[in-house]
């Protein structure tokens, strides 16, 4: 319910008002952050907008081309890379941008101001959703150039998620919503598409510590660590297993879309390391995927991991990096990092043929 903390604060407060209400705690800021994310909120506008209208603009199917990725593109992953570039280029607050879309960061064009931010965002999140009318999104995060008004370079974006100094998205749902953190808690604004405006509607949202509820893509259990597997495993039994417990199971396959149920009812999401593909550690992307929603995460009292490590302390080696990503309620990740600390525990992962301690592989940690 928005205003709860702050009276300042109603359910007609713009995203703008919010912003400008933010400021008036750093008295000393430029507003260029404001600003950047202002322009951001435009391309999720206009993107959503795209959306929404599907196949009678002739933007659903695939673009025929393939990603620095190596995954299909989809017509609108296209255009939404085109609508978020265009929004935030101009605007004289970034130095370059990274986009999932993009082999190589994005220079500002020549004769455009350059400022004093990164931007990294995976244009549209949950494409392969798109044909099926399902939710999906976009995701930003925003660094700190290390230059400031100097073009960036590729190791510039090479920042761990801690020197995060924003970080959001937007979800394509029945409504669309631009959920933001600046550092200060973790604050939901839902499109009012008739005055195209986000109004505030949820104000530092907050993740239960507990839940009983998980999402994973079980079709890859076989190429699962064993902490993995006990931590799935022991959903699964239920109330007559460990946990004492009966589990709920959602996989929405969007990220966008499964976090923001997370912000929403609690629980927890894992898409862990594998040996599916030895030079893929991970499906999710570091620094447009996994930090960004870390940041929002643990600003709303919730736990990111890679498995055994906090994600946002990893420091990325390269701008389209893939890592293991495990994250939601507090006590569940931390019960899942405990057990990546202490796999060999489970007797009955002893003998598992990829894993166990007499197994093919011994997955370093
Ligand atoms: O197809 P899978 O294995 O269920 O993976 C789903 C995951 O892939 C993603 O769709 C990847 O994002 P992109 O659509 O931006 O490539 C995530 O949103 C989602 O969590
Ligand atoms: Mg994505
Ligand atoms: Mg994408």
């Amino acid at each position: 319910m928005a205003g709860k903390e702050n009276p300042m604060l109603t359910e007609r407060t713009t995203l703008t008002q919010f912003l400008i209400e933010e400021r008036r705690r750093h008295p000393t800021s430029s507003g260029e952050l404001n600003a950047l994310i202002h322009d951001v909120a435009l391309a999720c506008k206009a993107i959503s907008k795209r959306i929404a209208s599907g196949a009678l603009t002739g933007l659903i199917g695939k673009a025929g081309a393939v990603n620095v990725q190596g995954e299909q593109q989809q017509k609108l992953d296209v255009v939404a890379n085109d609508i978020f570039l265009a929004a935030t280029e101009w605007g004289g607050h970034l130095a370059g941008m990274v986009s999932e879309e993009l082999d190589e960061p994005y220079p500002i064009p020549h004769g455009y101001p350059l400022g004093k931010y990164l931007l990294a965002f995976d244009p549209l999140d949950g494409s392969s959703n798109i044909d099926v009318n399902l939710s999906v999104g976009s995701i930003f995060s925003i660094l700190r150039a290390p230059e400031p008004g100097a073009a960036a370079q590729l190791e510039d974006f090479l920042q761990p998620g801690t020197e995060q100094v924003a970080a959001g998205y937007a979800i394509y749902g029945p409504a669309t919503v631009l959920v933001v953190t600046v550092g200060t808690g973790v604050h939901a604004f839902t499109l009012d598409s008739e005055l195209g405006e986000f109004f505030l509607t949820r104000e530092n949202i907050t993740i239960p510590p507990t839940t009983t509820e998980y999402a994973v893509n079980s079709s890859n259990r076989r190429f699962w660590e064993p902490a993995v597997l006990r931590y799935v495993d022991e959903c699964l039994d239920g109330a007559s297993g460990p946990r004492e417990k009966d589990f709920n199971m959602r996989w929405v396959a969007s990220l966008v879309a499964d976090t923001h149920r997370l912000l929403t009812r609690g629980g927890v999401f894992l898409y862990p390391r594998d040996l599916k593909d030895p030079a893929k550690p991970g499906r999710l992307r570091l620094l447009y995927e996994a930090n960004p929603v870390a940041m929002i995460i643990e600003q709303a009292g919730g736990a990111a991991i890679t498995g055994r490590d906090r994600v946002l302390d990893v420091v990325p080696t390269h701008l389209h990096e893939r890592i293991g990503f495990i994250f939601g309620s507090y006590e569940e990740v931390e019960r899942i990092e405990r057990y990546h600390n202490e796999p060999e525990e489970d007797p009955a992962l002893l003998d598992h043929p990829l894993y166990g301690l007499r197994g093919l592989y011994r997955i370093p940690s």
